[in-house]
């Protein structure tokens, strides 16, 4: 397709242009404008008022101007509250004020959550507003407001109050909703990950844990519009009795990280590194640093074809050896007589120079003067040393080359070779099984009677091993709870992945299956969107003499058996095999079903759980500034994908949980904190595994974050070329 505004500039800068307006749907004047309220939603937007952030524009939409992502991503993404908001009853989402507007404007460019009469909805019911800017447009009232609606902004800013010690929303002098932005971040790091069950609530605030949050304000006495929330003590009964009760608190988005990069430390130290031919090394991580096995180069060489000389000119040559054809000492070719003072031969590049020589002549500085005789050119006078490359110039035999942790890659595997090495000690790689649950899922063909495509099927297992796995199977499931059950009991693999059946729903058969397998779970949903309900569990392998036991388990006895050979075939042959105290555990990871929460599920636990386990150093993304403001949760981190332009990530539009086209041609994803991050602010980007950075070389602080940056560092790697003072200017 054609961009609607071609750039001048290279072709790559109109390919990216042309990607980023198909993601963004062909948008008049590239990605999203600033603050546009996304697929997120009509709930986001009210929250964002009551995050007090700056109206934002919407971009209009004529009548009949349907959304479809919106219209069905707005009522079932979301959580209790944001679905019984996100939709007004009439089988519209909350994101349509009925006049073929997005609800998130009231048409005067103040954002909110419209009521179809031109005001916005956080209301009180009263027709008071329950944050307003007291001029009659804001923010969060509605005569008419549809009653489920009222209650999903109340239970919002219901959330958004509720406070330990301190008040976590206070309205100011204007009715604007203030909030102190550190009330908002559940911390949990002085807890230790929650068990299924046995979570508390977790704080919201820094105050502890066991005080009472703030009673739902429909039990309140009404508020005066800027009156500050009331603190209270009380007990808080439910906002909605008859709903179930809430599931455990989720880990915040960080802490989440790091217990799943630390869940795995025993299992990565319990595996003996395996050793690969050169041949089947590359993609591998380097078990050991590469010491290097010789000198590099091995003995003086010639860099040149030429003559190797011996002292100052002009030069005798060996007795019938005048003429350019003449061949003299060749590459490969072994040891050779010295080279007495005054004489000259003709050597190859690469070939062995004899001892006695103190300079290489290229052919071309040179002439045979006959009669025997070799003469310089005056325009290139001899240098002492010039064209031959010492022995050790590059490295010593035993110098560190590289360290352990790095990523085999074809340079590595050249190098590697060069010093010495005809196998590589890699780190073992752990094994994957991806196990896909749904019986709505299609493997091919169109979406037909309900039913659609699987489209994590096709990725999850390629995004597993780009992370470092070895997956051993991508297998479909029933949702039924046996098969299930049954699939996870009698996984061998390191690590399981599920994808979909973690929410709370009759077919949703992945906290059962954990539960009656008795594992430990250590993240069981994260405070990020997408992908708040996906978990992370231990499970213990079992026993060798358990399986012997149990019958049905021979066929997994077989498989670990053969793992255990191979082990040891590939095992270092002079290294020492540690014990193995026991066999390890094993990790679950269930992954959401909407396709952008499991990658967000990828990133957030099986990136740093395999990162351990690959024994792969952990990325320094680095922040970038954002190119447009990106709407936060109030309370979870937001994962968003960006491509970079220039020195900036642009956010992409297509971000919904359901949603793959803004991935499919991001470089990354942004990571938004809670309350939203404007334009210019500096947010981390998590590389994709086959971003710029993420195929540099781990561990290297220079790494290239984007295509920009990666054009820079070759510019920078051609200026600085190393020209040794030997060789001179080739
Ligand atoms: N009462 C609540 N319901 C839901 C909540 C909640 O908080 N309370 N959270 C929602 C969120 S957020 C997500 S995410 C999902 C997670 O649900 P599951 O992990 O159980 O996933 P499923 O229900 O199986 O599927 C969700 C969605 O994704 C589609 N899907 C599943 N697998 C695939 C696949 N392989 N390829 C493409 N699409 C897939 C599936 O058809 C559903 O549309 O729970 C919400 N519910
Ligand atoms: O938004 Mo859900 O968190 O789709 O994963």
């Amino acid at each position: 397709m054609t961009p609607r505004h071609p750039r001048d500039g290279d072709p790559l800068d109109r390919e990216v242009d042309e990607a980023l307006a198909l993601a963004n749907e062909s948008p008049p004047q590239g990605p999203e404008p600033p603050g546009t309220v996304s697929e997120e939603d009509w709930a986001d937007a009210a929250l964002s008022l009551a995050n007090d952030r700056p109206a934002q524009p919407t971009r209009g939409r004529g009548p009949g101007d349907t959304d479809g992502p919106r219209d069905i991503d707005g009522t079932r993404d979301a959580d209790g509250p944001r679905e019984t908001g996100a939709t007004d009853g009439t089988g519209h989402t909350g994101a349509t004020d009925g006049t073929g507007r997005t609800g998130a404007t009231d048409g005067t460019g103040r954002t909110g959550a419209t009521d179809g009469t031109g005001r916005t909805g956080a209301t009180d019911g009263t027709g008071h507003t329950g944050a307003t800017d007291g001029t009659g447009h804001t923010g969060a009232t509605a005569d008419t407001a549809d009653p489920a609606r009222t209650d999903w902004v109340e239970a919002a800013l219901d959330l958004a109050r509720e406070t330990a010690e301190e008040p976590a929303v206070v309205l100011d002098a204007q009715g604007h909703v203030r909030r102190r932005p550190e009330v908002y971040s559940r911390s949990r790091s002085s807890g230790s990950p929650t068990a299924e069950g046995t979570g508390t609530k977790g704080t919201r605030s820094r105050a502890p844990a066991h005080q009472a949050p703030t009673p739902h304000p429909q039990s309140h006495p009404k508020r005066t519009p800027g009156a500050p929330t009331p603190r209270t003590g009380a007990p808080t009964p439910h906002p909605h009795p008859s709903m179930n009760p809430p599931p455990p608190s989720p880990t915040s988005w960080p802490d989440a990280r790091a217990i799943a990069a630390r869940a795995a430390v025993k299992e990565a130290a319990h595996a003996a590194p395996v050793m690969r031919p050169l041949s089947d090394a590359l993609g591998q991580v380097l078990a050991a640093p590469l010491a290097a096995l010789t000198d590099l180069p091995p003995f003086d060489t010639s860099a040149m074809d030429g003559w190797a000389l011996s002292g100052p000119g002009p030069w005798r040559l060996p007795p019938g050896t005048e003429g350019q054809d003449q061949q003299g000492i060749l590459a490969g070719h072994g040891g050779t007589a010295s080279l007495p003072d005054g004489h000259a031969v003709r050597i190859a590049t690469g070939a062995r120079v004899p001892s006695g020589a103190t300079a290489v002549l290229r052919s071309e500085y040179g002439t045979d003067a006959g009669g025997g005789w070799l003469h310089a050119s005056a325009a290139h006078p001899v240098v002492l040393g010039q064209d031959i490359r010492t022995r050790g110039q590059e490295c010593r035999s035993g110098d560190q080359l590289l360290p352990a942790g790095t990523l085999v890659t074809p340079a590595v595997l050249g190098l590697a070779a060069a010093a010495g090495y005809d196998a590589l000690p890699t780190v073992r790689r752990p094994r994957v099984e991806v196990l896909v649950l749904g019986d709505e899922l299609l493997t091919e063909g169109l979406p037909h009677d309900g039913r659609i495509r699987d489209a994590l099927g096709p990725m999850v297992g390629p995004w597993l091993r780009a992370l470092g796995a070895e997956v051993l199977a991508t297998r479909r499931l029933a949702d039924e709870a046996e098969a299930v059950y049954a699939a996870v009991a009698e996984s061998s693999a390191d690590l399981v992945v599920t994808t979909g059946g973690t929410a709370a729903g009759p077919l949703d058969h992945v906290h059962p299956t954990l539960r009656r397998l008795g594992a430990e779970l250590l993240v069981d949903g994260v405070a990020v969107r997408p992908g708040h309900p996906m978990l992370l569990a231990r499970l213990a392998r079992k026993s060798r003499e358990g399986q012997e036991n149990q019958e049905d388990q021979e066929g997994q006895e077989g498989q670990e058996d053969q793992e255990d050979q191979e082990d040891r075939e590939h095992a270092p042959k002079n290294a020492a095999t540690p014990e193995r105290p026991s066999r390890p555990a094993r990790h679950l990871v269930g992954l959401p079903g909407n396709p952008l929460a499991a990658v967000s599920g990828l990133l957030t636990l099986a990136e740093p759980l395999l990162r351990t386990l690959t024994g792969r150093p952990a990325p320094d993304p680095g922040p970038a500034p954002l190119a447009e403001a990106v709407q936060g949760h109030p309370r979870d981190t937001r994962l968003v994908p960006v491509v970079f332009r220039q020195d900036a990530a642009v956010p992409l539009r297509f971000n919904g949980p359901a949603m793959l086209r803004g991935i499919a041609v991001a470089d990354g994803l942004a990571v938004i904190p809670p309350g939203g991050a404007k334009r210019g602010a500096e947010v981390d980007v998590l590389d994709l595994p086959w971003s710029a950075s993420a195929a540099g070389q781990p561990g290297h602080p220079d790494q290239a974050r984007h295509p920009d940056q990666a054009r820079q560092r070759t510019g920078q790697a051609v200026d600085g070329e190393d020209i040794s003072p030997q060789e001179g200017p080739a």
